[in-house]
Formats: C-alpha cells, sequence, structure tokens
C-alpha cells in the first residue's frame, strides 16, 4: 500500500470528526464538451427537419402531457403510456412536460445514433428534485446524481476500476453467497413463523434487505445485520428512505422548485428521506473508516500484515477524489444497488412463479452442475441457464424501463435536427417489448438468449443502458442475482400467491407496489 494512501486513510479519523459538508468538491470547472465525427452543427445541414416536425401528444397548455401520467389507472405506468404514446406517433416523438419539450425514442436505430453520438462525457439528466436537494444542503454528487462533465470522469474511472473488473468482482463471490444463505434462512423463518400459507410476508422488503446487506457487504466490507431476526430501525429507516427518495423524485420530475416553494407533502417527503439515506449512510461510513484507520496504525506498528485494499481505501487512495465524494459515491452505490437489485429479484420470482416450465428448467441446471453445493466462481460460468433468466427477466421487467440523456451537441437523430440541451428519453421497455425484435415478445422464454438462437439488434435490449455511462454496479448485480437465484432454485418451488395477483408500477425502477404474489413451497 503507497505512503500517500496510509497518510490519507490516518488523516481521513480527523475528518471523521469534523467532517464539514464546506468540503465539497469544486463544481465550476469548465464544461469540455468532445465534439465527435457524429455530432453535427446547426449549420451543416441545412436540409434537415427540425424538432417542429416531430409528431406527439398536444397536451395542455401550461402542464403539456404531466397529468396523463397522473391519472387513474397511469398512474406509476409511465412506461406503459410512453409504450401507447409510441403506439400512436412512431419511434421517435416529441413531447412537452411541463415546461420542458422531450423527445422520446424506442427505435434500436435511433438509441445507437443517439449513444454513438454523446461523446466523452454522456450526460444522463439527475431528476431536478435531487439537483435541489443537493444545492440546498451543499451536498456533494455521486455517480448517479452529477452531470458536470469533470466530476463525473472523476468519479466514474476511480469506481469502474474496482466495480467493474471481472476478476475484482468475483473475489466478492464467498460473500455474497453468505449473505445469500442468510437471506434463504430468514425467508423460511419468516415464511414459517408469519404466514398462513407459504408466502412470505412484505417479501419485497426481505428483498430489500438481502440487496443492502449485499452490496453493503461489498462496499463497506461490513455485515449490517439485516438479515439477523431483528433489524435495526435506522437500516429499516434507510431502505424505507430509498423506496420513498425514488418514488418522490419520480413525482417530482416536473414542477420539483413549485413544489418546493410551495413545501408540499410530496417535497418534505423527498428531503426526509434523502436526509435519512445521508445519514444512516453516513453512520456505516464513518464507522468503516474508524476501522482502517485503526488498521493502518496497526500496520504501522507491525501488528497487523494484512494490508488488502477495500473498496472504500481504493477510493480514498485516489488523490483527485475528496472526502465528501467519497462518502457522497458510497451512499449513491449503496441505494442505487439497494432498489435496482431487490426489484430484479421480485421479478425473477414473481416470473418464475408462473413459469413452470423454466422453473424446472433451472432447478435441472443448478441440481447437475451443483448437486446441493454452495456455487463457486469457477462454477458460475457453467450456470448458463441461470444467466439467461436473470437476462429475460430483465427484458420483460427492465426494472430502470425509461432512461435518458441530454444531449451535449446539435445531433441529427432519425433526419431530426435535435438541439444541444434537448433531454432524450430511451424507452427500454417499449424496445424490448417489441415484436419487431422479440418473437412473442410478451412471454417470458430464457432460451431466446441461448447463443445464435436469436438475430435481436443489441440496441433493443439495454436493461443497464450504455456506453461510458452505462450501471457502474452492472457486473456486482449480475454477480450478486446469479448467486440468489441458484440458491432458491436449490430450496425452493416457487409458485402463485393463491390470494392476490399485482403488476409492477414505476417508481423511477420498477417495483411491486404492494406485495409480491409469490408462494416459497420448500422443495
Ligand atoms: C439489476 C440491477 C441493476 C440494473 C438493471 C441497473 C440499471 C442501471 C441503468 C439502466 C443505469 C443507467 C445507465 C445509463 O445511463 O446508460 C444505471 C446506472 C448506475 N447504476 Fe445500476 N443497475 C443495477 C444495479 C446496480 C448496482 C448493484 C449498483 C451499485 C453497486 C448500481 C450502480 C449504478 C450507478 C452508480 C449508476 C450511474 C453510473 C454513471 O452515471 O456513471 N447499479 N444502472
Amino acid at each position: 500500500m503507497a505512503e500517500h494512501i496510509v497518510k490519507r486513510v490516518l488523516s481521513t479519523a480527523t475528518n471523521i470528526a469534523s467532517k464539514s459538508p464546506k468540503r465539497l468538491l469544486t463544481t465550476d470547472h469548465a464544461a469540455t464538451t468532445a465534439k465527435t465525427s457524429s455530432t453535427i452543427s446547426m449549420n451543416d445541414i441545412p436540409m434537415s427537419k427540425t424538432m417542429v416536425d416531430l409528431p406527439g401528444p398536444n397536451g395542455y397548455p401550461l402542464v403539456g402531457t404531466a397529468p396523463e401520467y397522473f391519472k387513474g389507472e397511469n398512474k406509476g405506468q409511465m412506461h406503459k403510456v410512453q409504450r401507447r404514446f409510441h403506439e400512436m406517433y412512431g419511434p421517435i416523438f416529441k413531447e412537452k412536460l411541463g415546461p420542458v419539450t422531450n423527445i422520446s425514442i424506442a427505435d434500436p436505430n435511433l438509441v445507437e445514433e443517439v449513444v454513438r453520438s454523446e461523446g466523452k462525457f454522456p450526460n444522463r439528466p439527475p431528476y431536478p428534485s435531487w439537483t435541489i436537494y443537493k444545492k440546498m444542503r451543499t451536498q456533494a454528487n455521486g455517480l448517479m446524481t452529477v452531470s458536470n462533465h469533470e466530476e463525473w470522469s472523476t468519479c466514474r474511472t476511480v469506481i469502474s476500476k474496482h466495480m467493474l473488473r471481472p476478476k475484482t468482482v468475483l473475489q466478492y463471490v464467498d460473500i455474497m453467497n453468505e449473505v445469500v444463505t442468510d437471506f434463504v434462512n430468514r425467508l423460511k423463518y419468516t415464511r414459517d413463523n408469519h404466514a398462513a400459507n407459504s408466502a412470505v410476508p412484505d417479501l419485497q422488503n426481505e428483498l430489500s434487505k438481502w440487496a443492502i446487506e449485499s452490496i453493503s457487504a461489498v462496499l463497506l466490507e461490513t455485515r449490517l445485520g439485516c438479515l439477523d431476526e431483528n433489524v435495526s430501525s435506522e437500516n429499516q429507516a434507510f431502505i424505507d428512505a430509498v423506496g420513498d427518495m425514488f418514488k418522490t423524485g419520480h413525482q417530482l420530475m416536473v414542477f420539483a422548485e413549485l413544489h418546493k416553494r410551495f413545501g408540499t407533502k410530496t417535497w418534505k417527503t423527498h428531503v426526509d428521506a434523502w436526509d435519512t439515506i445521508y445519514r444512516v449512510a453516513g453512520e456505516h461510513i464513518d464507522k468503516k473508516l474508524a476501522d482502517i484507520t485503526e488498521k493502518y496504525e496497526r500496520l504501522q506498528s507491525g501488528s497487523e500484515d494484512d494490508n488488502k485494499a477495500s473498496f472504500l481505501e481504493h477510493l480514498l487512495g485516489n488523490e483527485n477524489l475528496p472526502l465528501d465524494a467519497v462518502y457522497a459515491n458510497t451512499t449513491e452505490l449503496m441505494l442505487a444497488g439497494l432498489d435496482t437489485s431487490a426489484n430484479a429479484m421480485g421479478m425473477v420470482t414473481y416470473l418464475l412463479s408462473r413459469n413452470p416450465r423454466v422453473q424446472e428448467k433451472l432447478i435441472k441446471e443448478v441440481d447437475s452442475v451443483l448437486q446441493n453445493r454452495i456455487c463457486t466462481a469457477e462454477e458460475l460460468s457453467n450456470m448458463t441457464y441461470a444467466r439467461a433468466v436473470v437476462k429475460e427477466t430483465l427484458r420483460l421487467f427492465p426494472v430502470i424501463p425509461i432512461n435518458a440523456r441530454v444531449m451535449t451537441e446539435d445531433t441529427t437523430i432519425g433526419g431530426y435536427l435535435i438541439p444541444k440541451g434537448t433531454c432524450i428519453l430511451l424507452n427500454t421497455f417499449t424496445m424490448s417489448r417489441d415484436a419487431t425484435q422479440f418473437v412473442n415478445p410478451d412471454d417470458f422464454i430464457p432460451e431466446r438468449w441461448e447463443r445464435d438462437s436469436n438475430k435481436w439488434n443489441p440496441f433493443s435490449n439495454l436493461p443497464f443502458g450504455f456506453g461510458a455511462r452505462s450501471c457502474a454496479g452492472r457486473r456486482m448485480a449480475q454477480q450478486e442475482l446469479y448467486l440468489a437465484i441458484i440458491r432458491l432454485a436449490q430450496n425452493f418451488w416457487l409458485a402463485p400467491s393463491r390470494d392476490f395477483d399485482a403488476e409492477p408500477t414505476l417508481r423511477t425502477v420498477l417495483t411491486f407496489e404492494k406485495d409480491i404474489p409469490v408462494e416459497f413451497q420448500d422443495r
């Protein structure tokens, strides 16, 4: 371990005690946007059609189409409303959402045009409510919320080196497996002690506990105890706050500033949720930094010789990342890793319970490769059907069904000149249900991902996004999901609930808002 890391970690101990919110990342760097070969200036193509020529719904004065998303059965179904608009207006349309005109696309060739022209610093717009909150609390940004180019690039480079290196990710198989063991035990315990049938009460919350326990074991190398019999109120508050933050963030997508000005209930819930997220995550990070500091003191005194760097040490070891950015990034990775993985697991259990043929085939693979053993890092690569099950789940229910980009240059998309600064919605959900790309698109058929079985356009299925700005936790998430579904298949037969059915709704991520209608029967 280099000398400067030791110094930095030791100085962190003092910083923990006197951590000042003023020690922020500088955000006033000049924006440096690369002009790529596929970006075109307004003057270059006088014949292009412009946004005026795009079709799209008319909407109402001032609010545009915003009411469409909040009325009756459309509530929480923005992905489906967008799909209907595409059916009416085609693969590219414009829409005025409140004061802003967005463009929506749902065609893999158009998506390719967008992502190929996004340059070195792709810009995914944070929710306006996130930006307002951060400014109000002088809170540093992390990867998920940052839009400044240089700030994003610094965080991304450091984090990708750890989170996206296949070798590094495989090192977490053991700890992820340990978490899955506790998860399965907890599912059985909860089911047997509380439910009249084989359902696990509040399954959504149980999946969230698994997801936060798993990603924290990676990021903090600490077990939070979320799968213990009694879960601390602080950890439960974190889980609830992440759900509230995503839900209200989505509701505040339009008119966030007005909500803040009038102090609406939605705005207050949003602020409380963020405050809780930062408080609880901050306490966990403080503890870990204190442990690291003690470890370095022991290393320096020669009483310890294990200097394997953890994720947090990896961040701290980078001089370009200020301490408040270390806190912000770790917090955002915790919350990004919670809701996405938990909901993806919810979708997997739901789809397996309704597709016994797929479930039987999964169990067959798991039994034949593992014969009851816990899956090792080496064996993971042989679990091809388990991988296909996850991929197919994310096709049918991409947990982030609508992604977005802000164009960093004037660009032509589909023959239309789109001005710099325009927000483009990439409709992952609509594309992955497109019958021209996928045979029987609404059916759950993992076999379609077997080699040579289908000729889909790769841009039609991007559940983790694309390119330099794609999901930083993709490999961790996939590994967590594979290990968890393998163990579920070893322990349970998943059946549809006899009591009720449910449909996912959108709160930034697709989620089962009620409970998940699945029973966990012993195999
Ligand atoms: C099934 C699980 C997951 C899915 C489907 C998913 C999906 C996504 C998507 C679609 C994006 C936007 C990508 C883009 O703009 O092109 C994203 C970004 C991100 N995800 Fe995930 N994610 C998952 C799990 C995770 C986990 C476990 C973590 C953390 C450990 C994580 C951390 C992030 C971060 C930090 C970003 C922002 C990256 C950046 O802007 O540079 N995700 N994710």
